[in-house]
Parts: structure tokens; C-alpha cells; sequence
């Protein structure tokens, strides 16, 4: 069985699939960490993140591996673990442009469709682009004043810088992030993540 869980940024995503994960003994499966780590790689080689031919290049001579667990996910580049640098400010700025590009799309798209089911897949376009067939779609929402006040505790910056980066974010990424028309959509402000996770583990088809 494939759940995906979409929702715009910091809306809660990673932590609740990682809850429904755990509670069906499956892994998740982070897509945005594909994109965050693609962005990481052409700010290290200091490409213009703009030129989506030069960036596919770079990124076809060095294998990214994603690996979905379900306490939380890693990226690898060979034998080095890129996870710990995928969640700065500088990587936040840069993910939307070059998830723009449809060539860096179809590359993380194809790594997600290699991955052996089940799974909880979780980020913008799961549940419409990449996994259609999934048995259960979710999206997650909450205010951008919400969303920044929980993302302030994973970042320097104050509430009000993070949340008009978040609604920046949110405004590049409006093509890859409407609802499945089959998704619950789950307003996760009034709720705790405990809250989120029950919800959807109530609404899942049994096994
Ligand atoms: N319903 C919730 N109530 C309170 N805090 C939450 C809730 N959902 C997520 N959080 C917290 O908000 C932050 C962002 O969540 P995260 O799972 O990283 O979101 P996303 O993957 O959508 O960016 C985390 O610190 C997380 O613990
Ligand atoms: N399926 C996805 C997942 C992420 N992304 C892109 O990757 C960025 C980072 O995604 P993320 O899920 O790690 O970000 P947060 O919502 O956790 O802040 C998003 O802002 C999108 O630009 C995407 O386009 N499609």
C-alpha cells in the first residue's frame, strides 16, 4: 500500500508521515529531501541554479541515494551523509527554483518510482504526479503564522523572516502543489501532531 501526504511547506509533512509510518511498520519516503539535496550539490559547485542543463549534468555524475526509514530519512552521496546540510536558510532560498525544472523533477520522480511498496511518500506532488494509483491521499495545510512559529524552533531567523520566506516558497511551488481531488485535505492548526496522525491513521482502508 502507498499513502502519500502532500501539503505546502512546514505544514507538518515529514513529521506526521513518520508517525503513520511507524504505527503501519512501513518506511516514509521524504521527496523534498531529493530536491533540497540536488540544490545542495549546485550551490557547492556554485552553478547558476537557472540553467537546468549544467545542473542535470552535475547531477547524473553523482549518485544521490535516498533512503526512506521511517524514524526519519538520509541522503548519500557515495559514502558521505548530506542529511544534516539539507535544512539550512541558504538551501530553503534555492529548492523552489530548481524544483522548477521539469528535467530535475522527472530525475527525483524516477528515483521515487524505483522504491519498493509499501510506503508513506510524502511532499507536494505525491499523491498527483508520482504515486495516482496511492490507496490513501492526504494534504496537509495550516496559516503561514502557524507553519513559521513551529519552523522557528529548526532556524535561526525570527517568525516574521520565516514566515515570508515560507509564503515565498509557497508561491513558487503553486504548480507542483495542489491537492489530489481524491486527497483529504486536513487543516493541521487546531491540532497536535499526535492529533494529525490519528486522523489519518482512523481514515486509512484496513489492510
Ligand atoms: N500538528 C502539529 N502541531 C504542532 N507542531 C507540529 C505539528 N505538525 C508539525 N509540527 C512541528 O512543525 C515543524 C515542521 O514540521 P515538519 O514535519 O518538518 O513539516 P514539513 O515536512 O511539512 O516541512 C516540526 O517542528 C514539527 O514537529
Ligand atoms: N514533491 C515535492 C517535494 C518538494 N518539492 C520542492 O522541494 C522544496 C523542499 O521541500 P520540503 O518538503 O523538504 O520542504 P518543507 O515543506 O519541509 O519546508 C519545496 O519547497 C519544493 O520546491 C517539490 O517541488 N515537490
Amino acid at each position: 500500500m502507498i499513502v502519500t501526504i502532500d501539503g505546502v511547506a512546514a505544514s507538518g509533512k515529514s513529521s506526521v508521515a513518520s508517525g503513520v509510518a511507524r504505527a503501519l511498520g512501513v518506511p516514509y519516503v521524504s521527496s523534498g529531501l531529493l530536491y533540497r539535496a540536488a540544490t545542495l550539490l549546485g550551490q557547492q559547485a556554485a552553478l547558476d541554479l537557472r540553467e537546468v542543463t549544467g545542473l542535470i549534468s552535475h547531477l547524473q555524475a553523482h549518485a544521490l541515494r535516498l533512503e526512506p526509514l521511517s524514524e526519519g530519512n538520509r541522503v548519500w552521496l557515495g559514502e558521505q551523509d548530506l542529511t544534516g546540510d539539507l535544512h539550512s536558510t541558504q538551501v530553503d532560498r534555492d529548492v523552489s527554483v530548481v524544483a522548477a525544472h521539469p528535467e530535475v523533477r522527472a530525475w527525483v520522480d524516477e528515483q521515487l518510482r524505483a522504491l519498493p511498496a509499501p510506503f508513506v511518500a510524502e511532499g507536494r506532488d505525491m499523491g498527483t504526479n508520482v504515486f495516482p494509483q496511492a490507496a490513501a491521499k492526504f494534504y496537509l495545510t495550516a496559516s503561514p503564522r502557524v507553519r513559521a512559529e513551529r519552523r522557528a524552533h529548526e532556524r535561526p531567523e525570527d517568525v516574521a523572516a520565516i514566515e515570508a520566506a515560507l509564503v515565498e516558497r509557497d508561491t513558487l511551488d503553486t504548480t507542483q502543489s495542489a491537492p489530489a481531488e481524491d486527497a483529504r485535505v486536513i487543516d493541521t492548526g487546531p491540532l497536535s501532531l499526535q492529533g494529525v496522525i490519528e486522523t489519518i491513521l482512523s481514515t486509512l482502508p484496513k489492510k
